[in-house]
């Protein structure tokens, strides 16, 4: 909802906020706002990112898992309508916003002034943001609590900042919107970006897109002797989001890597894709032609099964929130798929069903099925015929057969 205001800004209510933006007029393209056109980039189609954020950041409090600091950092705030939300909405002791765009500074200033913000608690700065999270670590040591890195595209030219930046127990959350490198079309740009040996487009690339994210992220942290744990990670529209803790140490970094690092193999004949360490053979586990999907990539677990608890019973207490609807939906699928996703990729069954030249049998038929013998199986997040099961991929054939006709 755009309300219009007077010296070229208008204003709209996101969550508990009032967001000062520039007026839309000249950044509408073919009826539509095209946010990157306006003198400062505001997306209202991202609020459902940030209502996550803002679940995030209240979890992490609730859980007490905020470190002492209680700082939250938007590195790219644009209006600063993230920072602003997760100081009103979240309760957070202090925002840095920071914006190399000159005017958005002066928004993001403008914004928390309207929104109420105490004078002390919160800081602006008009920096680029890797120059200001290394003057945070080094030149003026602040311990940050919660690093957001929400860039245009790729996230990676930041993240070694903000690895630096980080310290025990903080939280990292980083947006990619570069979906096409990272998932392997534009395969070339991957390898130089996230330094992948190899990557490739395959009908399962939407979680090796974010597994490679994450497997870079996991490798940029051990170069600064530190480790990271998935809180929560996710696809939706056009971009990956993923929240990770931080860790301290060379023993656990080497854990990490050993533990949670590998590659992404799309096996070709069959349809499926594993994810494995280094050393395992792929043509063991495909038992013909296989792809290289991602790799280096997570093979770790996506997330916290009780974090994704705690945000779904805080979502349900959210009622200002813009999306809410759709923040339960995304963590309720979240919650059933997360705790089987180390070292599982999800299956698709219209893969399978073609292979098998079968007609695709129901998605709720299937995981029951599997339930009944005994494995695990959820719904996945990133296609809606897609099954997350920690049986092996031959049982999910067998079950795809025996139930295409029903
Ligand atoms: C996708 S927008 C951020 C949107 C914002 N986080 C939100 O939720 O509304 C990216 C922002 O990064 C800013 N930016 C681009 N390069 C930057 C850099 N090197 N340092 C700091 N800000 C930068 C742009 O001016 C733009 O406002």
């Amino acid at each position: 909802m755009l309300m219009h205001s007077p010296a070229r800004l208008a204003a709209t209510l996101e969550g508990k906020a009032i967001v000062y933006m520039p007026s839309p007029e000249s950044a509408i393209v073919s009826g539509r706002l095209e946010p990157a056109w306006l003198e400062v980039f505001y997306n209202p189609a991202m609020e459902f990112n940030r209502d996550v954020s803002i679940i995030v950041a209240i979890a992490l409090r609730s859980l007490g898992l905020m470190t002492r600091s209680g700082v939250a950092l938007d590195a790219h705030s644009g209006v600063g309508v993230r920072g602003v939300r997760y100081a009103l909405e979240a309760g957070l002791g202090h925002v840095i916003m920071n914006d190399i765009n000159p005017k958005a500074a002066r928004l993001s200033a403008l914004n928390a002034r309207a929104n109420g913000l105490e004078p002390g608690s919160y800081t602006i700065f008009n920096r680029d943001s890797n120059s200001l999270m290394f003057h945070l670590s080094r030149e003026r040591p602040t311990p940050v609590s919660l690093i957001d890195i929400d860039p245009y595209g790729s996230p990676a030219p930041f993240l070694d900042a903000a690895l630096a930046l980080s310290g025990k127990g903080s939280v990292v959350a980083v947006t990619a919107t570069d979906l096409a490198v990272l998932e392997g079309r534009k395969a070339r740009a991957a390898v130089r970006r996230y330094m992948l040996r190899g990557v490739s487009k395959t009908p399962l690339s939407k979680e090796t897109g974010l597994r490679v994210l994450l497997g870079y992220l996991a490798r940029v942290a051990a170069s600064h002797d530190k480790a990271v744990k998935p809180l929560v990670a996710y696809y939706a529209d056009h971009y990956y989001r993923v929240y990770v803790s931080v860790e301290r140490g060379a023993k656990r970094s080497d854990a990490m890597l050993e533990e949670s690092i590998g590659k992404v193999v799309y096996c070709s004949e069959a349809g499926v894709a594993i994810a494995v360490p280094h050393s395992s053979d792929p043509r063991e586990v495909c038992g013909g032609q296989y792809i290289v999907a991602g790799e280096p990539a997570w093979i770790g677990s996506l997330g916290d099964k009780s974090f994704i608890e705690a945000m779904l019973d805080i979502a349900g207490k959210s009622g200002w929130l813009g999306t809410r609807a759709r923040v339960e939906r995304l963590l309720e699928i979240l919650l059933g798929e997360t705790p089987l996703s180390r070292g599982n990729i999800y299956v698709s069954l219209t893969s399978l069903a073609s292979k098998a030249r079968v007609n695709t049998p129901k998605k709720s038929l299937v995981i029951e099925f599997l339930r009944e013998r005994g494995y695990r199986a959820a719904a996945t997040h990133f296609s809606g015929e897609g099954v997350r099961t920690d049986a092996p991929w031959e049982e999910v054939r067998e079950a795809v057969v025996k139930l295409s006709s029903r």
